[in-house]
């Protein structure tokens, strides 16, 4: 059965993702230019059962983070353009409806990709993030590539990154210097983000989730073609 040994929560979320058609087959460029024979594209859970499956699953991550001790306190949460933005409003909702006394005072805010030069200016809107505590909170992380560029805003602005929650892990390695095919071992991109900033990182799902509960869900060639690509892009950590 799908999803098994993952707490209720997330297998519910993973089969919404797959009832939903949130998690796709074929071939995808990424970010970080591999190509991938599955994506996740947080984009497509616009459906408000769906939506409210996602916030449902990263605020009952928080929470758990929360109380485990793995994430600290935090003011605001911070969703990276684009697809972040949806996360991060409807999580912060979620937040407050799930737990008010703990979170009702919580914010939230976003970067535009561009700086706006009329109106109100400037490059975030919502909660200003100066001397405050953020958790961004954004779909996948694959190369991490977009999760430094959300960190380096957020300390532009005088903000300090308290964690980071994705929905997936891809459990990739880093691309290596003298070439992504070298097929050289390298670290996780989560790993070496959690290192060099000193903070936690944490995903609802894996990439190890979604294969398991794949099967019996998506055809034997698409299970075999993810786990190739796991076995290709696997980090050492
Ligand atoms: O580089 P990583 O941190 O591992 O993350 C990969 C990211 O790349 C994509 O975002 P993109 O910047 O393409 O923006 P989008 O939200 O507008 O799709 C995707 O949504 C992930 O968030
Ligand atoms: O690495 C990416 O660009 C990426 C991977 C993925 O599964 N989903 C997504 O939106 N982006």
């Amino acid at each position: 059965m799908a999803g098994q040994q993952l707490a209720p929560y997330k297998a519910d979320f993973l089969k919404s993702a797959i009832d939903g058609g949130v998690l796709k087959f074929g071939s995808f460029e990424l970010k970080s230019k591999r190509i991938s024979p599955y994506f996740f594209n947080a984009g497509d859970f616009y459906r408000a059962d769906l939506l409210q499956a996602i916030s449902f699953a990263y605020a009952k991550a928080v929470i758990e983070a929360r109380e485990s001790g793995t994430l600290g306190e935090f003011d605001i949460v911070f969703g990276p353009a684009y697809k972040g933005i949806p996360l991060a409003t409807a999580t912060t909702d979620k937040l407050a409806q799930l737990d008010p006394k703990t979170y009702g005072q919580i914010c939230y805010s976003f970067d535009r990709k561009e700086a706006k030069d009329h109106g109100e200016g400037g490059n975030i809107v919502g909660a200003p993030l100066k001397g405050k505590r953020v958790l961004i909170v954004d779909d996948v992380i694959t190369a991490g590539t977009a999760k430094r560029e959300a960190i380096a805003k957020i300390q532009k602005e005088g903000g300090v990154v308290a964690g980071i929650v994705v929905a997936l892990d891809r459990m990739e390695k880093l691309p290596h210097p003298e070439g992504d095919d070298s097929n050289k071992p390298m670290p996780s991109a989560l790993g070496e983000l959690k290192k060099e900033y000193g903070i936690p990182i944490f995903a609802i799902l894996t990439l190890d989730d979604i294969i398991e509960g794949m099967k019996g869900l998506a055809s034997e060639e698409d299970i075999r073609r993810t786990e190739e690509y796991r076995a290709k892009y696997k980090a050492t950590d």
